[in-house]
């Protein structure tokens, strides 16, 4: 498991950023620290791929260079995943993407737990392909879960990367239990959920903060 801020860096701004109930009000801000966030695991996840050499032609010499053996798919979990998922296509530019639209109904009430809704699902093909599963929060983990799982109907990827800006202690761990293939990134784990399942002290509802509240 490898958490960006477990040593300082700028990634605590960003993240401070993200939690600070003044700095939310700038909902372009909020959109614009989750895309950097997501550029700096993008850069992370990248010293851990296979490449290949290759020669580049300057207009003096040859030169050697590293190129990606893999093709790359980064997966977008919608709505809140959108801006984390745009910094991770600014770094991996030639990537094709997957979306996949999945809401939470919070059921807590009634059944003590939190029920994923799919509605929308598009994806490449996925054989032999690196994974990027993206998604900003990482609460129950059930969204990440029943997105994977979904994912697969895709084909196999060769590796699975699951990424998020925060995560839960006990979501990573279900996540962990549910997908042992997965490696998984984060920006920062938080200890505790609330009983709406909401990360604590975590940053809010990211899809309202980066898209306003749904009706
Ligand atoms: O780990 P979990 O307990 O499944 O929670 C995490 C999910 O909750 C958020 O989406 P939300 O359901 O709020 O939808 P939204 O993106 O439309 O706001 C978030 O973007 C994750 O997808
Ligand atoms: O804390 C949380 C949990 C799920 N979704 C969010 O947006 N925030
Ligand atoms: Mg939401």
């Amino acid at each position: 498991m490898f958490v960006l801020t477990q040593s300082p860096s700028v990634a605590d701004r960003f993240l401070a950023e993200l939690r600070s109930v003044e700095i939310q009000k700038d909902s372009m801000r909020f959109r614009r620290n989750m895309e950097r966030l997501g550029a700096l695991i993008a850069y992370e996840i990248s010293k851990e791929l296979d490449y290949k050499k290759e020669e580049v032609q300057s207009p003096l010499e040859k030169a050697s260079t590293y190129v990606l053996e893999r093709k790359i798919v980064i997966g977008a979990i919608l709505r809140a995943g959108i801006p984390f998922f745009q910094g991770f296509l600014n770094i991996f530019d030639q990537s094709e993407s997957a979306f996949i639209a999945a809401y939470r109904s919070n059921k807590s009430e009634e059944t003590g737990n939190v029920e994923i809704n799919m509605d929308y699902v598009a994806s490449p093909d996925l054989t032999g392909k690196v994974l990027i599963l993206t998604d900003p929060m990482l609460a129950t983990g059930k969204s990440l879960v029943v997105a994977y799982r979904t994912l697969l109907k895709y084909g196999k990827p060769s590796e699975v990367h699951l990424a998020a800006v925060l995560s839960s202690r006990e979501g990573i761990e279900y996540v962990k239990n549910e997908i042992p293939e997965a490696k998984l990134w984060t920006v920062a784990i938080d200890e505790k959920m609330n009983e709406k399942f909401f990360i604590v002290p975590g940053l809010g509802d990211a899809g309202d903060l980066a898209f306003g509240p749904k009706k």
